[in-house]
Parts: C-alpha cells; structure tokens; sequence
C-alpha cells in the first residue's frame, strides 16, 4: 500500500547493487521477535519494535472483502493484525476440515502479508469473541459429560487431533521461518474460567512448543481478575481492558506475573458487543483516544479490540449468560473505527492521529465509504409454512424417542429441529403447556394442527394455553439461538432439554426432525418457488421471497424489515443471519454488495419468519444501518429517498 501511495519515481539500482541489497534484507535465519527483558521492550529482528495492532475476524468478512479491510487497518497506522481461529468453523466434523473459500485462513494470511501487517494468531482451543460456543465445536457435546477447557481425556483428545492438523501448517507462517505471525495466544482468558485447570494449560502449551518449536513467542491473555488462573510459567502474560478500566491498577497487578518484558493489553476495547434485546453499546472517541495515548506513552504495545467487527452470518453469533441467556446479534459492529461496512470513522482517523504521534502513518487518504445503494420496497409472496417442505427439510425422516432428544444427541449443529407429538386425549379447555426446569433451549414455536398457539422462550416465556383434539398433531419448533460463548460454567445443549408438559400430561413418544432449511434455500427455491401444495395462511414458521435486479452499479445496502417479528435471511443462498424487528436494537442486517448479481440479474431473497408478518410483507434496502433502535419504535424510511427515517409513533 505504501508503495501504491508514494509519489512515482523510476527505481533503476544498478544491477550490482540487488544482490548487496538482498544481504541487508533479514533472512529467515536472521529474522526474530523476541522479548527484551532487560528494555521491557519487544525486538524485531534485533531492533526495538512495539506494535499498534487491531482485531479483525476473518470469519465474520467475505474473503472478497479482506484486502480492503486489512489496507484500511494499515493505512490506519496498524503494524500487526491480530486474529482468533475458531475451531469449529474449520472441523464441521470430527476429522472433516475446511479451509476453502472464506474459511481460507491461509489466505487470510497472504492478505495480511501483502498489507503489509504482521500477525499475532490466537487459535484457542477455546476464544469466546461471542462466537458460537467460544469456537468450541458443538460435537464435542455428543460426549453429554464431557468437561469442555480441561484435562478431561476426551476433551484433550480432540484438541489434539486438531492442533495437529492446524499448526503444523501454520509453522511455515511463523516470523522467524519466513512468515508474518510473530507471537501467538495460548487458550483465551482460562483465568475467568471456573476449572482452573493448570495441567490443561501445561497440556496446551507443551503441544504448541512440539508443533510450532521453542522460538515463537506464546502468551496469555486475562483481564486483571484472571491472571492467576489465566498465566502460566513459559507462556508471556498479557492482560485486558477497556478505556473505563484503571490502566495504572492493572499494569501494576500484570508487572506481579512479568516483572519485566514490554507492557501489552491484548484486548483494548474501542466499542463493545451487542445483545438481542438490550440497548446498543458505544465507547466514546475521547475515552478510547485518552487510554490508547496513555498507553502508547508508556512504551506498552496494544492491540484493539476489534478493530473491525464485521458480522454475525449465519448461525454463527455466541451468547452470554447474565442472568438470562442473552444471545449476541447479527452485527458485529462493534462501535469499532471500521464500520461492519467496512467505512472508516471519526474514531478510525482520531486514533490514527494518536499514533501518528508515536510512529509513522502511511502517507495517503484513507479510501472514502462505499458507495451505498437503496431499493425498495419489496412485496414479498408466499412460499409456504414451513410444516409444508418437511419432506424436503428432512429427507432422512424423523428419528423416533419416547423423550425429547437434543440437537447435539441428533448431529444437529445449527438452526432448528421440530419435535413432534399427537395428542392422546382431547384438550378443550385451554391448557397449560411448559417444558420444565427452565428446558426450552432456545425458542420453540408451537403448533397444533399447523396452526400456530406462540412460543416459549429460555429464561423468558414459560408457557402458553392450547386446545386440541385427541390425535390432534402439536409440533414444536425449536431455534438454537447460539451456543454461549462465554460465563458457561456447563455445555449449553441445545432443543427440547426436558419432555414438555400439558396441563398434568409429561408428553412422550416424540419424532425428531432435524431441518436442513439451508439446503432447501440453496437447492429447491432458486429452481422453482416449492408453492406448497395448498398455501394457506401464513401461521408460524412461514417462508416468503422474492427476486430483484439491481439498477444500476450498486452498492452495499443494510436490509430493513419493518412489522416483520424473527426470522433468518438468505440472499442468493447465502445465509445473511439472524432478524429480531421486534426486539432490536439491530433493525437492519448489512448486505455486502459482493453478494448480489451485477445489474439486470435477478437476485432472490428469501425469509423464515418464525411468528408473524406484517399486514404488508414488504421489505426495503436502506443506505444506512439501524443498530441502535428503541423497541417500541418503528421507523418507516420515506419511500422517495432515504432521507432520515419517520419516526412514527410505537405500536
Ligand atoms: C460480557 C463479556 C463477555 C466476555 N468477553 C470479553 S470480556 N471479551 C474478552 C474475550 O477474550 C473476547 O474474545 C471477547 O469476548 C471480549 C468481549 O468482546
């Protein structure tokens, strides 16, 4: 990128000079970053270095959008992008790989090489970023009584299987070998983790030194309450905290655990992450700019977390546990200094400034924003309830068990699983449905007769009343909203985790259908729109879609769906993520221009709306994102423009 911004000269070096040029350039046997204990310094190839660094997912950005992120990061004054790998979005299953496409990471690498950034890689096994069961892969779970982030012998077993798969390839991309990675993490936080486990930490780190050799510099990171747990002797302590958090306090507590060697904070926070249902986070500029500075002064390197958020596609968003479950949004924005867009912001160029002030910025404008596009509104038809595509959703058929099984017990990773029963006596007065000890993980949406009675939610909504006839057909849909990413001190299984109960009745003799609504999406709707073969009212589960072409060149766009409740969005096939209209505070879901057709083809959208729709199933494009909406408002875009929304009043 330097390169490309310096002003064009003709560079004619004799020839002689090349091969004496190529002696100064640091050879792989001479290149090194190592710890200066006696400078409280790192040194790169033997000269002082302190990184600036950013956190940038490559699993939540198209691998068509990594370079652009990644020159955005360096002409922000980055020297080092770091990164986890979360194990189960490369061993889908056990033994079963995939590094292709964006789960490249290799070439996530590449990338990072040609912007010029160096590299520090947190692997895990384990790295929350409220991402789906920290990284953790759901079918370690097939084990019910395996002790997840221990020595456990069937959690040790698969780490290392992993392990052994990823590092020997990630050993030609360590720095002194040739490469850009120039210190890596060993686990993520163990400290806050109730197990404490230290042979499991002696385990993990004596892997890595077999894999990866004795010169690459590995680490831990802790916030300040974890680092007795979250240390260990060997690995390099690090620490992390936001811009609220006392810098001087914490410091102090890490020079216990290193009382020489650099300063670094592996997680300085510049915004925070968001929950369904609960306000929008921001961190101010001035707050995040004040400690950066502080920071910097003190020699200390850092780097911030996340530098770019990006998203949440698919199913892949974690969750927390607070009190309730608290599933993490689609958008992983992050109030970060790159947008999920991947626009830079006031708070990219204000703490470009501060680093300029302690190293040197690339010469040269940051690109501008995208261009951005509006479309819309769209009417949206009618494809069919979702009980109408079982067939298709199932193709294996349903697995039969007098309880509830889990999704994990079923090999269901992701998504929805419908549990199905048949009345054995008539129901006719309104009676109590619930599924005890709090068993509903995450949602269910019932039906009787295909007719939809509502939902029961974990921690939230307990019950609801139903009638049916004897022989009548109650089916409940269940949503996985995310496996907890962080705070589980036990697996969080996933479906109908007690059998249901109506009015006295415990409800037995359960057929399990596991639904590969993705496939359905990709393979039967692009072909011809599956009409049901009666479409009836929409009642619960309900698919609807549409095609749109593009009018001109385009641009990114952010998905708004006003009176829509909860659902999952394709675009062209791809999963877009999760909506939540009704509960906010993300009203929009970003739609990276890479995935629609050039101008004049025909895109498909395609919805499961999980309760109800709006009187007008309509949806628009908007120019702008809407992450931060009240709840009780809905925001209806002027349809000439996309001047500021309406704001009308609640419903
Ligand atoms: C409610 C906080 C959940 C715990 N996560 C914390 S403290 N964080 C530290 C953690 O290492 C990182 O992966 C992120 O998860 C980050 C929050 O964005």
């Amino acid at each position: 990128p330097e390169s490309a911004m310096a002003p064009k000269k003709p560079l004619c070096l004799p020839s002689l000079l090349l091969p004496l040029l190529t002696l100064l350039l640091p050879q792989a046997d001479t290149r090194s970053f190592v710890v200066d204990r006696d400078h409280n310094r790192f040194l790169l190839d033997g000269a002082p270095f302190r990184y600036v660094s950013g956190s940038l997912h490559y699993f939540r950005v198209p691998r068509v959008l990594w370079a652009d992120r990644l020159f955005k990061m360096r002409m922000s004054g980055l020297n080092v992008v770091q990164f986890y790998v979360p194990w189960n979005y490369h061993e889908p299953e056990p033994g079963v790989y995939n590094f292709n496409g964006s789960r490249d990471l290799f070439a996530f690498l590449q990338e990072a090489t040609l912007a010029n950034l160096l590299v520090i890689l947190r692997p895990g096994p384990y790295i929350c970023a409220e991402w789906e069961m920290g990284g953790l892969p759901a079918w370690l779970l097939r084990k019910p009584k395996i002790h997840l982030r221990t020595s456990d012998p069937d959690f040790l077993a698969a780490v290392d299987s992993w392990f052994k798969v990823l590092l020997p390839r990630i050993y030609p991309w360590l720095y002194h070998n040739g490469g850009n990675i120039i210190s890596i993490q060993v686990e993520n936080e163990y400290g806050s983790y109730r197990a404490c486990d230290v042979s499991y930490m002696r385990h993990l780190a004596g892997l890595f030194r077999s894999l990866l050799g004795d010169k690459i510099l590995l680490f831990t990171t802790d916030g300040p309450e974890g680092l007795k747990c979250g240390s260990l002797q060997g690995l390099y302590t690090t620490v992390d905290f936001g811009p609220a958090d006392n810098m001087t306090k914490i410091f102090g507590l890490l020079r216990k655990y290193e009382p020489r060697g650099p300063l670094v904070n592996s997680e300085y926070y510049t915004g925070w992450l968001d929950y369904w249902g609960q306000n929008h986070s921001t961190r101010s500029i001035p707050a995040v700019t004040k400690g950066l500075e502080k920071m910097l002064k003190l020699g200390a390197s850092v780097n911030m977390y996340m530098f770019h958020g990006g998203t949440n596609f698919g199913y892949w968003n974690g969750a927390d546990e607070k009190g309730r479950f608290l599933p993490i949004t689609t958008s992983y924005d992050y109030d970060a200094p790159i947008s999920e867009a991947g626009d830079p912001t006031p708070k990219l160029f204000a703490i470009r400034n501060v680093i300029s002030k302690f190293q040197e910025v690339p010469l040269g404008p940051l690109p501008p924003p995208s261009p951005k596009m509006t479309l819309g509104p769209l009417t949206l038809h009618l494809d069919g309830n979702l009980l109408d595509f079982l067939d298709f959703l199932c193709p294996q058929g349903p697995i039969h068990s007098v309880l509830p099984m889990t999704f994990e017990a079923v090999n269901q990773v992701h998504g929805y699983m419908l549990y199905r029963t048949y009345l054995t006596d008539t129901v006719s007065e309104p009676t109590q449905l619930w599924v005890p000890n709090n068993g509903v993980h995450d949602r269910a949406y019932v039906m009787v007769d295909g007719v939809f009675q509502g939902v029961l939610e974990r921690n939230m909504k307990h019950n609801l009343f139903l009638m049916g006839k004897i022989g009548a057909t109650l089916d409940v849909l269940l949503e996985n909203m995310g496996r907890l990413s962080f705070g589980s001190n036990s697996s969080d299984f996933k479906g109908l985790l007690q059998p249901p109960i109506l009015g006295q009745t415990v409800l037995t003799q359960w057929l399990m259908f596991p639904l590969k609504v993705d496939n359905l999406v990709k393979e039967w709707f692009p072909i011809q729109p599956l009409k049901s073969s009666h479409p009836q009212t929409p009642s619960g589960p309900t698919f609807y879609s549409t095609t749109f072409p593009i009018l001109n060149s385009g641009g990114d766009t952010f998905l708004f769906l006003p009176g829509w409740t909860k659902g999952q969005v394709w675009i062209n096939g791809f999963n877009l993520g999760r909506y939540w209209t009704k509960r906010g505070p993300q009203q929009t879901l970003y739609v990276p221009r890479p995935l629609l057709f050039p101008r004049g083809a025909h895109n498909r959208i395609t919805l499961l709306e999980l309760e109800n729709v709006p009187p007008q199933p309509q949806i628009q494009f908007l120019d702008r994102p809407i992450l931060n909406s009240t709840k009780h408002r809905t925001y209806i875009y002027s349809l000439s423009s996309a001047s500021e929304p309406m704001e009308l009043s609640g419903h």
